[in-house]
């Protein structure tokens, strides 16, 4: 029989107050109520004991007060029942509990399993499930949980959590200190934002997905703006490319930085763009560094200037060839930069701002009619000097106000991954907010400009390029590659390419 979960996840995230507001609604109209839900989400973690969790023979349970503590006294009653030895401890009084939570006690409690109401001095576990709290979670852990938590996190055990791990915000990706880190994480009905990017991603683990019989109801009538580019999706918007084709239909992109004695972000940048398909890159940077960029990357076309004043009409003619222009990488900030900058906004098409082009952006009242913003969390802080409420730990929230503010796609680089909050598909002065990969920035930015400029639809571009630069990321951070360079990551862009 299929699973009753799936490390295939769906498309599109929610907030858990989306959730939490249409559960009952998509349940309805499954022709479930919310009870048989809770029994679901219990009869898919058996399933997932069952398959992948054959052998744990003792496993420590942790109740806490509300439905997601309900999930894991169910689960404790069928692991009961199923003759697997099972510890439950209740971290808060089951007193506390109501509704089909209390009833899922009652139930543990009619089975026979002890209840306790702290961790037994001598054990040993060989599976650790924590149902604390899930979407439920706001703000900080007491002390007693942090301490019973630090003592789980340190265990050899397997750690699983029910749903969401206990301490991170559902919505926000917020991590409360102390909070369970989850080897998997089994969530329930819909993906939730939060869970999917910043250090939240890494506290979940792998996670996996129950759809419960409501998913489909669910996303029929809640609508989501933040999606979620799995394996599949991508594979469907990879551009296909005709035999015959030649470079000058593959996209034309220029890319403007490397000031003087800074040659590798926009050596880096180019390289990226050519690798991920762009079939012209030419590159325009200080006279000092054409010999540097070009070195061993014969399909680049550099041109050196001294001046942005002495190569007015040379600057122009470049712009004038170009689908997309980068600007950004190693550019700097003094007189050289800053003429390029306000040079980047005569560029009739979308611009990729990045690096020093953003600094310079934060104290600049231009704006592009079209462009992408690729700031990681620093630039971002820059760039919002005007919207100071502002939580910078909500990573969701600064995209949206960068996108408010500039009027533009915007794409917050830093760890975590693979998500792409996106309010319209236009991506001219409206666009997407995204949260990309760790590291690599100029690498980015090439990709994205790269992939517009072959003409790929403009959203999906920016999602596909956060992809490929989150995947190509995590997959080099997994296979060990901990100092990571970017031939590691072109490494990686080759075989998601394809
Ligand atoms: N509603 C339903 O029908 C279903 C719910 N399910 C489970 O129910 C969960 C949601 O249940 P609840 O809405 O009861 O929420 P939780 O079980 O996440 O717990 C919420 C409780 O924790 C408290 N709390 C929040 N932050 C706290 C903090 N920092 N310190 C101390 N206490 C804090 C809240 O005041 C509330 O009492 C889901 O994550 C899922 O596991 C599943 O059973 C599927 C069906
Ligand atoms: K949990």
């Amino acid at each position: 029989m299929a699973a009753k979960y799936t490390a295939n996840l769906p498309q599109f995230a929610y907030t858990a107050q989306q959730v939490r507001d249409n559960e009952a609604s998509a349940a309805q109209l499954a022709g479930l109520n919310l009870s048989q839900l809770m029994v679901r989400a219990a009869d898919a973690l058996f399933d997932l004991f069952d398959h992948e969790l054959v052998n744990a023979e003792h496993i420590l349970i942790l109740a806490g007060k509300g439905n997601n503590a309900g999930d894991a006294y169910l689960l404790a009653e069928l692991l009961h029942r199923a003759g697997r030895k099972v510890t439950i401890v209740a971290v808060f009084s089951p007193s506390l509990l109501a509704g089909d939570a209390l009833r899922a006690y009652q139930r543990a409690d009619a089975a026979g399993l002890n209840v306790l109401s702290e961790l037994p001095k001598q054990h040993s576990f060989d599976v650790i499930v924590e149902g604390v709290f899930g979407i439920g979670f706001s703000g900080k852990l007491s002390g007693s949980l942090k301490s019973i938590f630090a003592y789980c996190n340190k265990d050899a055990a397997l750690r699983l959590s029910i749903d969401v791990p206990s301490g991170i915000e559902a919505s926000t990706g917020i991590v409360a200190d102390g909070a369970f880190l989850a080897d998997i994480t089994l969530t329930f009905i819909a993906l939730k934002q939060g869970m999917l990017t910043g250090s939240a991603k890494q506290v979940c683990g792998k996670l996996l997905f129950a759809p419960l019989g409501v998913a489909e109801a669910f996303s029929k009538i809640v609508n989501s703006t933040v999606s979620y580019v799995s394996h599949s999706a991508f594979m469907a918007m990879r551009l296909r490319r005709a035999h015959d084709c030649y470079k000058n239909q593959c996209g034309h992109v220029l890319l403007v930085g490397g000031n003087k004695g800074m040659a590798g972000a926009i050596r880096l940048a180019s390289e990226a763009c050519l690798r991920s398909g762009a079939g012209l890159v030419s590159v325009l940077t200080h006279t000092d560094n054409v010999a540097m960029v070009q070195q061993g990357r014969y399909e680049l076309m550099v041109h050196g200037i001294e001046t942005v004043e002495s190569s007015r009409e040379y600057v122009g003619a470049l712009f004038a060839k170009a689908d997309v222009l980068v600007i950004g990488p190693g550019l700097g900030q003094d007189n050289w930069a800053k003429a390029l900058f306000d040079k980047s906004f005569n560029f009739d098409g979308i611009v990729v701002c990045d690096a020093d082009a953003l600094n310079l952006s934060a104290v600049s009242s231009l704006r592009y009619k079209q462009a992408v913003m690729t700031p990681h969390m620093g630039e971002a802080r820059r760039l919002l000097t005007k919207s100071n409420t502002v939580d910078m730990s909500n990573r969701f929230d600064v995209a949206a106000h960068l996108q408010r503010d500039y009027d533009t796609t915007v794409v917050v680089k830093g760890p975590g991954s693979l998500v792409c909050q996106q309010t319209r598909m236009n991506i001219n002065r409206s666009g997407s907010s995204a949260m990309a990969s760790a590291g690599m920035g100029d690498v980015l930015s090439g990709i994205i400009a790269s992939l517009i400029a072959q003409g790929m639809e403009k959203f999906a571009a920016t999602s596909l390029a956060v992809y490929i630069h989150g995947l190509a990321a995590e997959r080099a951070a997994v296979e060990g590659e901990k100092g990571l360079l970017a031939g590691d990551l072109f490494k990686h862009i080759r075989d998601l390419l394809g």
